[in-house]
């Protein structure tokens, strides 16, 4: 029987594996206005966490107060904490740069280098973070085959990373996050902008990723929270008003057996 090779590791990259992640009382502002309140939710290691709810009620702003992107806008501020394996990553002397090498994003339209090779592509992550790897190669050749896309490139790994379809580039992008091997990788619905197949491959590399990193993932798509998620949290904000979770709980019980009306209505697409 062939044995499955070793790991390939970096080295000044994040500690090896899956982290828990959790908010505790987190509030959001853009300026004066309030738009996410008290949110406290847990993310449990090599689980897929899926934030749904309807458009506007803070999904994306929860996002990115998960790897310290919040801040990145003039205007936005924040309370509460996030813990990563009980750390808080904004506490006092933890810099954003660490925080995001831990925590990656995959954005919702695919955003490789397009004149870049496809290699480079995957090794870019590190360049930035200065993360070293002893074999390159048997990164890259690990990384786009934990992405799902190893078998699709691997006779093309000099070609240029534009010259993808848009799923292949999505998959190129999740190889170049977890390239920097992060211990949760964030999604801001990654399938959005992709057809059909393109998005079932994805879902696939997703179940497949959550046994290495926690993902956390937003989503329209009610079947894809279902065929990907362990975990779900609603998301709901009333007019004029911050959004908030309104339940949370097992992916089952909360499209199974809801506990608030409006989570029902949501997950059946009564409103949204
Ligand atoms: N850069 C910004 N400046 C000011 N307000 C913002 C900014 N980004 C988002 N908002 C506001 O914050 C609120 C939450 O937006 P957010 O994008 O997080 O919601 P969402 O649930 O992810 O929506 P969608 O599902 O449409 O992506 C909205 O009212 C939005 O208008």
């Amino acid at each position: 029987m062939l044995e499955s090779p070793q790991p390939v590791r970096v080295v000044g990259g994040p500690p090896p594996g899956a982290a828990t992640l959790e908010s505790r009382g987190v509030h959001a502002w853009f300026g004066e206005r309030l738009v996410l309140e008290d949110v406290s939710l847990a993310m449990s290691a090599h689980e897929v966490t899926a934030l749904i709810g309807p458009s506007g009620c803070g999904k994306s702003t929860f996002l990115r107060i998960l790897n310290r992107m919040h801040e990145l806008v003039p205007s936005a501020s924040l309370a509460g904490e996030v813990l990563l394996d009980g750390r808080d990553i904004y506490a006092d002397g933890t810099r954003a740069q660490q925080a995001r090498l831990r925590i990656g994003m995959v954005f919702q339209k695919p955003n490789p280098f397009p004149a870049m090779s496809i290699r480079d592509n995957v090794l870019a992550g590190l360049k930035l973070a200065g993360v070293k790897c002893a074999d390159k190669d048997a990164l890259v050749e690990q990384s786009l085959e934990r992405a799902g896309l190893w078998r699709e490139v691997r006779d093309r790994l000099n070609s240029p990373g534009g010259a993808l379809s848009g799923g292949q580039q999505q998959r190129l992008c999740i190889a170049r996050s977890l390239a920097v091997q992060p211990n949760v990788l964030l999604m801001d619905e990654p399938c959005s902008a992709l057809d059909p197949t393109s998005t079932r491959r994805i879902e696939q590399t997703i179940v497949e990723i959550s046994d290495e990193v926690t993902v956390v993932i937003v989503t329209h798509n009610m079947q894809q929270a279902q065929r990907v998620s362990h975990h779900c949290a609603f998301f709901l904000a009333g007019e004029n008003e911050p959004g908030r979770v309104v339940e949370q709980g097992s992916t089952e019980q909360i499209f199974g057996s809801p506990a608030d009306s409006r989570t029902h209505d949501y997950v059946n697409g009564r409103f949204g």
